[in-house]
């Protein structure tokens, strides 16, 4: 029995035309990219969430990400923890035990484990570097290099979509994403019953750091996401779909005209749940200020602008428990 004690836990059961579907078959095959951008602009400012369908991923590849992430969990702790992100330097990449990253510390604690991984570089560099991988699952390093390599492919994308809907040359980002930091993350969120309060969910309210995320959630459900009157609405799996979320990044580069929102997991369903997020940020040089087509002399730049690993690094020492000792030092 699932009791929750505290109603600001509570999410609107509404349609979920709250936050829309957007087919970007017109995007993908050329026929018409503005359309597209024009719908994923004005989504950006009102929800910051959307849904997208004809994405172009193939089911096998979905389904094979889906099959090796459960199998990754359902390792025994021991083998999990021999790849613990705090194993890996500065790449901070690999498993992240339960507690150990909470996204809002003051007041949550995050009931989940991730595994982390990003595309491989032999020079080791703050989010970059070499991935932990378990060697118990033969299959497990190829399908998640293609499965990252699909991602990044349909982030370029949506973000040509994101430059021409901000008024801006189809490609402006491409500049700033020569090597992108990239996360791709394994999601696994046990169910939690009895009486639940803010103090430990799935996942703490928070925005995403970068520029982009694509989720792929399994039928489960448990994510909500934070509108614009401040109410908490479900954001439930719809076969066929990604869930396409902007970060902070963009909110800066758009002086806030799209803006970063408010999610968090809460999973009472009685079942395991599991979700696949891909996160893209800028290089980690690159400098995140806001672009000319969004300042004028009434909207002036309200960010001093900042690099982006130094945006990320900090957000993670916020959230890695093992980070903050680093830091505590
Ligand atoms: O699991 C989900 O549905 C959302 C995960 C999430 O918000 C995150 O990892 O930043
Ligand atoms: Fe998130």
């Amino acid at each position: 029995m699932v009791q929750m004690t505290d109603t600001r836990l509570v999410s609107k059961q509404t349609a979920f035309e709250e936050i829309p579907f957007i087919d970007i078959a017109p995007l993908l095959d050329g026929s018409n990219p503005r359309k597209v951008s024009r719908q994923i602009g004005e989504t950006c400012e009102k929800v910051g969430f959307f849904y997208i369908k004809n994405h172009g991923v193939s089911r096998a590849l979905i389904d094979a990400m889906y099959a090796q992430t459960k199998s990754f969990f359902a390792m025994p702790f021991d083998k999990k923890n021999k790849m613990n992100v705090v194993n890996s330097g500065p790449t901070l990449r690999g498993y992240i035990p339960m507690y150990a990253e909470n996204v809002d510390p003051e007041n949550t604690r995050d009931f989940k484990e991730c595994f982390d991984y990003g595309a491989h570089y032999d020079e080791v560099s703050p989010f970059f570097g070499a991935n932990l991988m378990p060697p118990e699952l033969p299959k497990f390093s190829d399908v998640c290099d293609a499965y990252h390599g699909a991602m990044l492919d349909l982030a370029r994308k949506l973000i040509s979509a994101i430059a021409l809907s901000l008024d801006l040359p189809v490609d402006y980002f491409e500049k700033l994403q020569r090597k992108p930091i990239t996360i791709q993350r394994l999601l696994h969120y046990p169910s939690q019953s009895g009486e639940i309060s803010q103090k430990e969910i799935g996942i703490g309210a928070h925005t995403d750091y970068g520029f982009l995320t694509i989720l792929f959630q399994d039928k489960v459900g448990g994510l909500q996401v934070r509108n614009r009157a401040g109410e908490w609405v479900s954001a439930p799996p719809v076969e066929d779909t990604f869930i396409v979320n902007i970060g902070d990044l963009v909110q800066t580069l758009t002086n806030d005209r799209y803006t970063s929102t408010m999610h968090r997991v809460i999973n009472t369903s009685g079942v395991e749940r599991y979700s696949i997020p891909f996160f893209i940020d800028l290089d980690f040089d690159a400098t995140v200020e806001t672009v000319a087509t969004c300042i004028s002399v009434s909207n002036p730049a309200k960010y001093t602008p900042y690099t982006c690993g130094q945006h990320k690094y900090s957000r993670f020492v916020a959230s890695y428990t093992h980070l903050q000792a680093v830091e505590a030092v």
